[in-house]
């Protein structure tokens, strides 16, 4: 039985802004189990990273409302102190953000940040310098004495994110959130970076929450995929399910989108229109529908509740009008118009 790490139950981040709150995230459920990644895909805007930091308690409190409840190992996250999230951040939580330079501190030599963020000693008489060392081993820095000593400037993009993943893991913990990892690296480093990821949670049992746009790297490590659109998920299934049968509109519009997916000769689809700002976000409408043209308008415009309908075993959907849609054939539709 999969063992369940991470759940978060009807997530909402409401931001202030001008006085007023904006909801971002409405209502999102999401489970990771032990040893699980799961990939969070959406254009930019869709949340998330808002999401990412919920689960963090990144957000300012000042000017950030988040509800629902979010249970790591079945304990509460929402409503820690700031005391008691700094305490879980870096212990039980190790975070992989997208540019390792922004998160690195510039005057300090690396080894020096890693010993910095090393708390929990990992049983053996191991010194801080040696657990250091082993950890620059572990995600495959060659020359860990000599790399230890250097600035974050010295290195390369690739050689800082793996520093970057070291840092994250220095005290094994039971949730790895990478958000972006591997959009500023080159693609064979993008993928020796992926391969250290999973070949860590593999090793640690950890569970991961990976956000990407790149549904390549989906593919690659993925085990479920949730998607998300205006702060909320329309679909989520075991990664083969969601690739071989993907059921919602905004999904299919994705994949489609993916350069992967350009036909021989063919131009690289564009989805239409853009991810809603925050004051025109109704979380009672399926808002990704306003933008496939050829959708009948009452679908557009029904009011659809934020449940998902498990449409196969462990493949849900916003709605109830997909399960057996007959979607036309798009590429036709817009040759036409
Ligand atoms: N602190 C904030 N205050 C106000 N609005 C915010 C704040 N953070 C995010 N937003 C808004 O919330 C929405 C979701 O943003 P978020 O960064 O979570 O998207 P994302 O899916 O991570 O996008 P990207 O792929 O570009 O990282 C956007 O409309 C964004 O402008
Ligand atoms: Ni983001």
């Amino acid at each position: 039985m999969a063992e369940e790490l991470l759940e978060a139950r009807d997530v909402s981040v409401d931001f202030r802004i001008k006085g007023t709150y904006q909801t971002a995230l409405a209502g999102v459920n999401l489970t990771i189990d032990r040893g699980q990644v799961l990939a969070l895909v959406g254009e930019s805007g869709s949340g998330k990273s808002t999401f990412a930091m919920s689960i963090m308690g990144l957000h300012n409190p000042e000017l950030t409302k988040v509800t629902g409840s979010i249970q790591l190992n079945g304990e509460e996250l929402i409503g820690l102190t700031e005391e008691q999230y700094d305490q879980y951040r870096g212990n039980s939580v190790g975070m992989i953000f997208q540019d390792p330079l922004s998160s690195l501190n510039p005057l300090m030599r690396i080894g020096e940040q890693i010993a910095e963020a090393i708390t929990v000693h990992n049983g053996k008489a191991q010194s801080v310098s040696e657990h250091v060392l082993n950890l620059l081993t572990e995600v495959g820095i060659p020359d860990s004495d000599r790399v230890a000593k250097q600035y974050p400037h010295e290195l390369s993009g690739g050689m800082r994110q793996r520093v970057m993943i070291a840092m994250a893991l220095a005290n094994e913990p039971d949730l790895i959130i990478a958000d972006e990892p591997t959009t500023a690296l080159d693609a064979v480093i993008q993928s020796q970076i992926l391969d250290l990821i999973k070949k860590i949670q593999q090793k640690k049992g950890a569970g991961v929450l990976l956000i990407t746009h790149n549904l390549d790297v989906v593919a690659e490590i993925a085990d479920e995929v949730a998607v998300m659109y205006a702060g909320q998920i329309v679909e989520k299934a075991p990664v083969e399910r969601l690739f071989n049968n993907p059921k919602h509109p905004y999904t299919r519009s994705l994949l489609r989108a993916d350069p992967e997916n350009v036909q021989a000769g063919g131009e690289l689809y564009a989805i239409p229109g853009t991810v809603p700002s925050l004051s025109e976000m109704d979380h009672h409408k399926d808002l990704f529908l306003q933008r496939v043209p050829w959708l009948d308008q009452k679908l557009v415009d029904a009011d659809v509740a934020d449940t998902l309908t498990e449409i196969e075993p462990d493949h849900y959907v916003r709605g109830t009008a997909w399960q057996d849609f007959a979607f036309p054939d798009e590429q036709e539709i817009e040759g036409q118009s």
